[in-house]
């Protein structure tokens, strides 16, 4: 714990920055079981806004354990810090000006809330952060298993696998919820640009 330390404020700050870029900064914090399609819809949003002229960025939670968290495994304390940085780099990203993606399992209902941006400084009471719950079955996302590590986790080689024997908490109160519709996937790209619609009724999109 630091003590003695002060906040030092930058010349240019978030409006300026927002302005440069024609856009808002925001968060979508995008949760679900391994294998919903958290990754494959953060790709085909961060494409759709880009040919929008907007800019993002993904916060992955598979990369980022190559990196950032790479201290970290799968214990309920280590996906509690894991959610608790990303949660704040993805923060720094939006008041920075762009429309971060986080794409994480992050199942615990307490961390999720703990990142929205009322608990950061930087910030202004204002909703930042929004939930897209991919909420796809466990069924579906087993089937697809496509790094097979259900298989793995079935066959008791990997404890702790979320939906298997590790909790998956689901939203309560999340902005965005996509799910299957008689039992078929909604394709990537309507999935982003419903996810669009909401951060340009928002008025995420606009021009500053
Ligand atoms: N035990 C266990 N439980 C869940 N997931 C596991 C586990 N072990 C490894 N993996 C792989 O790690 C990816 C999830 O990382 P996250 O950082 O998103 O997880 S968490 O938010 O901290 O729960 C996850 O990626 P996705 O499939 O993209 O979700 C898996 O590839
Ligand atoms: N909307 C979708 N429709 C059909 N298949 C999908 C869809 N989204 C993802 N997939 C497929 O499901 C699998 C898991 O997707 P992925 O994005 O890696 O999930 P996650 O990041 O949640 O683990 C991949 O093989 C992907 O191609």
């Amino acid at each position: 714990m630091s003590t003695n330390i002060f906040w030092q404020e930058s010349p240019i700050g978030k409006t300026e920055r927002q302005k440069l870029l024609n856009q808002k900064g925001c968060v979508v914090w995008i949760t679900g079981l391994s294998g919903s399609g958290k990754s494959t819809l953060a790709c085909s949003l961060s494409r759709e806004l880009y040919t929008r002229g907007k800019l993002s960025y993904i916060l992955d939670g598979d990369n980022l354990r190559h990196g950032l968290n790479k201290d970290l495994g799968f214990k309920a304390e280590d996906r509690v810090e894991n959610i608790r940085r990303v949660g704040e780099v993805a923060k720094l990203f939006a008041d920075a000006g762009l429309i971060c993606i986080a794409s994480l399992i992050s199942p615990y209902r307490k961390d999720r809330d703990a990142c929205k941006p009322f608990t950061f400084r930087l910030f202004s009471l204002k909703n930042i952060l929004f939930d897209v719950y991919m909420n796809m079955s466990l069924q579906l996302c087993e089937a697809r298993d496509p790094k097979g590590l259900y298989k793995l986790a079935r066959a008791g080689k990997i404890k702790g696998f979320t939906g298997i024997d590790d909790p998956y908490e689901s939203p309560l109160n999340c902005e965005i919820e996509l799910k299957e519709k008689e039992g078929e996937c909604p394709s990537p790209v309507a999935m982003a640009e419903e996810v669009i619609a909401y951060l340009e009724a928002k008025g995420f999109l606009q021009n500053q």
